[in-house]
């Protein structure tokens, strides 16, 4: 083991030279951090083989997390500030801190706080950064750098043209992380605090989705004992995007992080049918919150007859009307209904025991376990106080017209509640065709009945999609802790999409959150995004358009062609000749003809979800599920198929405009049909 990493040799003037020693002296000093590690001999301070386990997973955790991974670069920049402080003058800014065998820093970590003027300091506003680096690498190698002299007056501004080639480095894989060139606006979210709840309204390809990972790293980092007790959980809207965006965090160093889909999370049942578009509509209402709340409540019966309980040889009797008094409390109380069913036993032995203390006894605690658990108690609670199994209820309410009538008077409308009745009502739970709105409503009984658990922190992508009573349910996932919620209003397309966040969050629990606007776009090219636009004013008028950080000539085509199937396979040919990865999108219905053309033609393809490599690099994506997917690469069949394909001709153009917002360098449009007016 070398007693000192080695230090660039400062006779050296070539710059690029001397950060590649500082380089591979970072590396040397974290193999020698990760050797230490190994080295750890445990045996003389854990007490028992347990304690050992638990520290040596602690070890192999940490062990891992100094691994060096060959394909992401230990810095990606460097600030020089203007002043030294007690931390020093110049940092090389990484995923990870490394220090040297004294413990002065090599690399210091993207998130602690001397990390962040690299992220902010701009000319107006420098920080006191003289310098700003950032750092170009190829295949690992460190072969570039670009400089900004900040505090220099006559320096010019200039676009940096590393953080252009990062955008258009060919995408194979999944998702990748943007620390090294994350945008001061971008980095105000990420770093905002753990206490309040953000939401970030941003057009296509604006950093919403890498935001909000970022952000999770972020506060693991600055929280991470809390988080680490409290949890934290990314929820996405389908499988094959949170396929996409796995590996991020793991990447950024987290492990701990839980991802799921908003019907993951209500998975009491399991979803077998589904519902019309009116019907889950209003399912999806709040109202029905209110409805499930009376059903529940409506279960407690005032008592009509004294209890009697016999001990020994005495009997004590508490009145109904003081029966009613305990029950009437714990309703005012608005305890959840289990939470004050099992209170109620207690309640009960505590007036039994105060009648005892009257009657010149000293029964002690004991004395009232014993009572709260006598039979004539324990009958008389389920009597008054019975418990609710929460999938009954829901499928009581949704079978049962009288039921649903009684609580839903004043609340739902009587078409509202026809709506929701099924019209052949299922025999038991068993035989049930619950639907994706149905699990839904079950969670909510579920928490009327028993608080849910609350993590510390959730982020919530594609946020515009949910209906309330979905909100609700993250909402109740988070209601001790904050939340991150991203979305696009004008990319919603479900009949329930939120049309305001200020609503949205009202139902989310967290009114009070403040809603920050993202506008640079990375994803898209100027030309493609500015195309469609044209469809906003005819969708959702009134969202401001993107604009687009990248001027990519040449990136649209729009073609009408003859023999559609066979246009669209050569333009994939076409498209697999440049490097990255290709996505075929087309109106579900299309599907299957275009799989079929493809492969006709001997071209493979993958599903969404599945992981593109260096030899599959082409993947045919159902309108439906392209939403917050990104390819090099865009193929797009026949856009008059995709407004067609939805039930209205709002939630049409929507799909549209997220299908024609998915290429990061090339779109090719290709219709028979006439193409949707909008887009003239
Ligand atoms: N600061 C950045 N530096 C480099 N790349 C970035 C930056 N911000 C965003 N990107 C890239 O832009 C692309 C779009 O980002 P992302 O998917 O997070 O956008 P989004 O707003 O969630 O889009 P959508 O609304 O379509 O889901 C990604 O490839 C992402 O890595």
């Amino acid at each position: 083991m070398p007693a000192h990493a080695p230090v660039p040799d400062p006779a050296d003037t070539d710059p690029l030279s001397r950060e590649r020693a500082h380089l591979s002296a970072s590396r040397d000093a974290l193999r020698v951090m990760r050797e230490d590690v190994q080295a750890l001999d445990i045996k003389d301070v854990t007490a028992n083989w347990v304690n050992a386990a638990v520290l040596e997973a602690q070890i192999d955790e940490r062990i891992k997390a100094l691994a060096d991974l060959s394909h992401t670069p230990l810095f990606f920049g460097r600030v020089d500030y203007l002043h030294t402080t007690q931390e020093g003058q110049r940092f090389y800014i990484g995923r990870r801190h490394v220090h040297d065998v004294d413990g002065d820093p090599m690399v210091v970590d993207w998130r602690a706080p001397v990390s962040q003027p690299f992220y902010r300091a701009s000319k107006k506003d420098p920080l006191d950064v003289a310098l700003r680096r950032r750092f170009g690498y190829t295949a690992g190698d460190l072969t570039a750098y670009e400089d900004e002299h900040l505090s220099d007056p006559a320096e010019a501004e200039r676009t940096s043209r590393l953080l252009q080639a990062e955008i258009e480095r060919p995408r194979v894989g999944p998702m990748r992380d943007i620390v090294a060139t994350i945008q001061p606006e971008q980095d105000e979210i990420v770093r905002s605090g753990l206490g309040g709840t953000v939401c970030v309204q941003g057009g296509p390809g604006t950093g919403k989705t890498a935001v909000g990972l970022h952000r999770v790293a972020y506060l693991l980092y600055a929280h991470r004992e809390r988080l680490a007790r409290t949890g934290t959980l990314v929820v996405g809207p389908n499988r094959s995007f949170l396929h996409y965006i796995e590996q991020v965090l793991p990447a950024l160093g987290e492990l701990e992080v839980k991802q799921a889909t908003v019907d993951d999370l209500v998975a009491h049942v399991e979803v077998r049918g589904t519902d019309e578009a009116a019907t889950a509509v209003i399912k999806g209402d709040a109202r029905m919150a209110q409805v499930l709340r009376r059903a529940v409540r409506s279960h407690v019966t005032l008592p009509a007859e004294p209890l009697m309980v016999v001990r020994g040889s005495r009997r004590w009797r508490v009145p109904a009307y003081e029966l009613e008094e305990i029950v009437r409390e714990l309703l005012d109380r608005d305890i959840r209904y289990g939470a004050a069913r099992e209170a109620l036993p207690q309640r009960i032995a505590h007036t039994v025991l105060v009648r005892m203390e009257q009657a010149g006894e000293a029964p002690d605690d004991r004395v009232q376990d014993a009572v709260a658990r006598n039979p004539a108690v324990k009958a008389a609670v389920k009597a008054m106080w019975p418990p609710v199994d929460p999938a009954k209820l829901v499928l009581r309410l949704l079978s049962d017209a009288d039921f649903l009538a009684a609580h839903a008077e004043g609340v739902l409308t009587p078409d509202d509640q026809k709506r929701v009745l099924w019209q052949k009502p299922p025999r038991s739970l068993r035989t049930a065709q619950w639907s994706a709105a149905d699990a839904v409503l079950i969670d909510e009984a579920t928490d009327l009945v028993a608080r849910t658990h609350s993590l510390g922190h959730v982020v919530l992508d594609e946020a515009q999609d949910l209906s309330p009573m979905q909100y609700r349910a993250v909402g109740r996932r988070c209601t001790t802790g904050s939340a991150t919620v991203l979305g696009d209003l004008a990319q919603g397309t479900t009949p329930w999409a939120t049309e305001s966040w200020q609503e949205a969050l009202f139902h989310l629990g967290k009114p009070d959150a403040v809603v920050e606007e993202l506008t640079a776009g990375f994803r898209v090219p100027r030309e493609v995004i500015a195309y469609a636009s044209r469809l906003l004013p005819h969708m959702s008028p009134g969202l401001r358009e993107v604009s687009s950080v990248r001027e990519s000539p040449g990136s649209l085509t729009i073609r009408e062609v003859p023999d559609l199937d066979g246009a669209v396979v050569a333009a994939c040919e076409e498209s697999l000749r440049h490097e990255g990865s290709i996505g075929l999108i087309a109106a579900d219905g299309r599907i299957p003809a275009l799989s079929e053309a493809l492969a006709a033609a001997g071209l493979t393809w993958l599903t969404p979800g599945s992981e593109t490599t260096l030899t599959s690099r082409l993947t045919l994506v159902p309108a439906s599920l392209a939403k917050g997917l990104e390819y090099d690469y865009v193929v797009l069949d026949d856009p008059s198929s995709v407004v067609a394909a939805e039930p209205d001709e709002r939630t049409g153009l929507r799909r549209l405009y997220v299908a024609l917002t998915r290429a990061v360098s090339g779109l090719t449009v290709l219709h028979r049909s006439p193409l949707p007016a909008q887009l003239a």
